[in-house]
């Protein structure tokens, strides 16, 4: 089934106001930072998100049509079409609600970012928690599983705003790095709609002892399983997990169990463990016409190719400051996904000593999950600002008013350029594409991406000495981290780059002393280098590892490595 009207045909209507410069901090939602169940009025008002209209195609059907057919709760309505004020479908919307709803039909469903994916999965499992005659808070009605802790939030907070008019249902989440006892507490003392992440939700499902738990338990009569960015979760390992979370759920041939995929990209590894989540003859709905990019048409996407990676931080200065000569300072709100979390900090620094650019804040999976959260809330309340973050926010946040999004360096894969490129454009908005790649990397515009259409922009690199100067005076910890992720993260492709690794470590190495601004090429623990593969490798600066006691943090310029996919998060 294919639907291809595009939502953003009108221009943007978005309403509300009330965002605020990022230097404010953002209230702290008690709700989602907190393990308390999320009761919907203590988080709705907490929550500074203005509301957003969607500029969605009139010849949409309103939600007030499935009133008629009595498939929608008469308050759930109310809170869609006078709260939330939300009165057409989206394209995705309009294709999935009615046979969700009126067949319980399992379902495959892709659409574009930032369309309204969230509302479409809500909706059908909040009706189906209605329609069961059971006290509210007893057990879980509907489990919703995010490969991040931030995205986990978000649905909650979407979830509690649209159970706004009925507190009774209480909104839970389970997500990594808080409190896993007052998480507990808080689904035991009642809990209908769980959001988790797969990981943490493991932990919960088996006592220490190794019985199941009572969180299980509360489990055994779970009527809805979705589970958002499926195919995120799969790439990022998460397909083990997910499978024994399954396996401690009811049977799914004797339970009526409705199950959801959701993603703006699937791949065909998706497609073949859909299964594991959903019945055979599971429907699979796009609203994305076959050969599409996946990415708006209304985003302008630029290509600016610099010549080598030392290049790199001066060529995202002067597109930065490109953007800005158009859209101008006061309301520039930005994100440049950087590929590991040390060039992320690495590029923050650069940029916060950089004049006259707006204030900048970094986000990635090192930080503590409480810096983690106020960052996500102080850049969605945020009026302008940069922030830098690598792929944790990359898929399905929801941050109103980007205006831009800019790419430092290659992502992991085509899927992940889709929907770092999609935290902009969103419901309607207009929103830009910036995408910085070295000489080397300009394959992946090539031939990964070769179906979108780029505007080609010329390097400007006349800051590249004030760069420099700013990372010659950078912690030498802070330039070792980024040199030892920069050889983890390119040591992936480096078959698409045709580099041997003699040749990944004289590039490493370059870009150490030319863009890092380092005194000299950083050592690397022997244990790094083992585990990167790199051991006897030409130009590498190799040092003794610390004696085993001090060894097991995540400090120190030589140490960690290897793990590409945890540093590039
Ligand atoms: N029918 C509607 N009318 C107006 N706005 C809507 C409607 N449905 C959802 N929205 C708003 O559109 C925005 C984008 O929705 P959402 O985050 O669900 O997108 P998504 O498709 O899941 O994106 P992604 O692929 O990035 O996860 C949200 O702010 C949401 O509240």
């Amino acid at each position: 089934m294919q639907e291809s009207r595009n939502p953003a045909s009108r221009p943007n209507r978005r309403r509300g106001g009330g965002s605020k410069s990022m230097s404010t901090r953002a209230p702290r939602n008690e709700g989602i930072s907190g393990t308390a169940p999320l009761n919907s009025t203590r988080l709705f008002s907490a929550v500074s998100q203005p509301a957003l209209t969607i500029a969605v195609p009139a010849d949409t059907p309103k939600f007030a049509d499935l009133a008629s057919e009595k498939l929608i709760n008469p308050l759930l309505l109310e809170t869609i079409t006078q709260d939330m004020k939300f009165n057409h479908m989206t394209p995705v919307q309009a294709a999935t609600l009615r046979p969700l709803l009126t067949e319980r039909k399992d379902m495959l469903a892709q659409a574009k970012t930032g369309t309204g994916k969230t509302v479409a999965f809500l909706v059908p499992l909040l009706e189906t928690m209605f329609s069961r005659k059971r006290k509210p808070g007893q057990n879980i009605s509907g489990l919703v599983i995010s490969p991040t802790r931030e995205l986990a939030m978000q649905i909650a907070n979407e979830a509690t705003s649209l159970l706004q008019r009925m507190p009774q249902y209480k909104v839970c989440i389970a997500i990594g790095g808080t409190n896993k006892g007052s998480e507990e507490r808080s689904i035991l003392r009642g809990c209908d709609l769980l959001i988790a992440t797969p990981g943490r939700l493991l932990d919960h499902l088996k006592t220490d002892a190794g019985d199941y738990s009572a969180v299980h338990e509360r489990l055994q009569f779970l009527d809805t399983i979705v589970l958002d960015e499926a195919d995120r979760m799969l790439d990022i390992g998460f397909l083990p997990a997910l499978k024994q979370i399954i396996n401690c759920l009811p049977n799914k041939e004797s339970s009526e169990r409705q199950g959801m995929l959701f993603s703006a990209t699937i791949t065909d590894q998706l497609k073949s463990v859909a299964h594991i989540a959903l019945s055979k003859d599971y429907t699979f709905i796009s609203t994305i016409p076959e050969g599409e990019a996946g990415t708006h048409e209304r985003v302008p996407q630029h290509l600016v190719v610099v010549p080598t990676f030392s290049d790199m931080a001066a060529g995202l200065v002067g597109a930065l400051r490109q953007e800005i000569s158009q859209v101008g300072t006061d309301s520039f709100k930005t994100i440049v996904f950087a590929p590991t979390a040390a060039l992320v900090d690495f590029y923050a620094e650069i940029l916060q000593k950089t004049p006259n650019l707006p204030s900048i804040i970094a986000l990635h999976s090192r930080m503590t999950q409480s810096k983690r959260t106020r960052t996500t809330e102080e850049f969605r309340s945020a009026k302008n600002g940069i922030l830098l973050a690598t792929d944790v926010i990359a898929r399905g946040m929801d941050f109103p008013s980007v205006t831009n999004v800019f790419q430092a360096g290659i992502p992991a894969d085509r899927e992940s350029y889709i929907h770092r490129l999609g935290r902009t454009a969103r419901a309607g908005a207009e929103g830009r594409g910036t995408f910085i790649i070295t000489t080397h990397e300009k394959y992946f515009a090539d031939y990964k991406l070769k179906d979108v259409a780029f505007t080609k922009s010329e390097a400007d690199l006349s800051a590249k000495n004030d760069v420099l100067r700013v990372a010659e005076r950078l912690d030498p910890d802070v330039q070792a981290k980024a040199y030892q992720s920069w050889l983890g993260y390119y040591k992936g492709p480096i078959k698409q780059l045709q580099w041997s690794v003699d040749q990944l470590v004289k590039e490493a190495n370059a870009f150490a002393v030319n863009g890092l601004g380092a005194a000299e090429v950083p050592t690397l623990r022997k244990s790094t280098v083992g585990k990167m593969g790199l051991k006897g490798v030409r130009g590498l600066v190799v040092g003794p590892d610390p004696p085993k006691e001090s060894r097991g943090g995540r400090g120190g310029g030589g140490g960690g490595g290897g793990q590409a996919k945890r540093q590039r998060m």
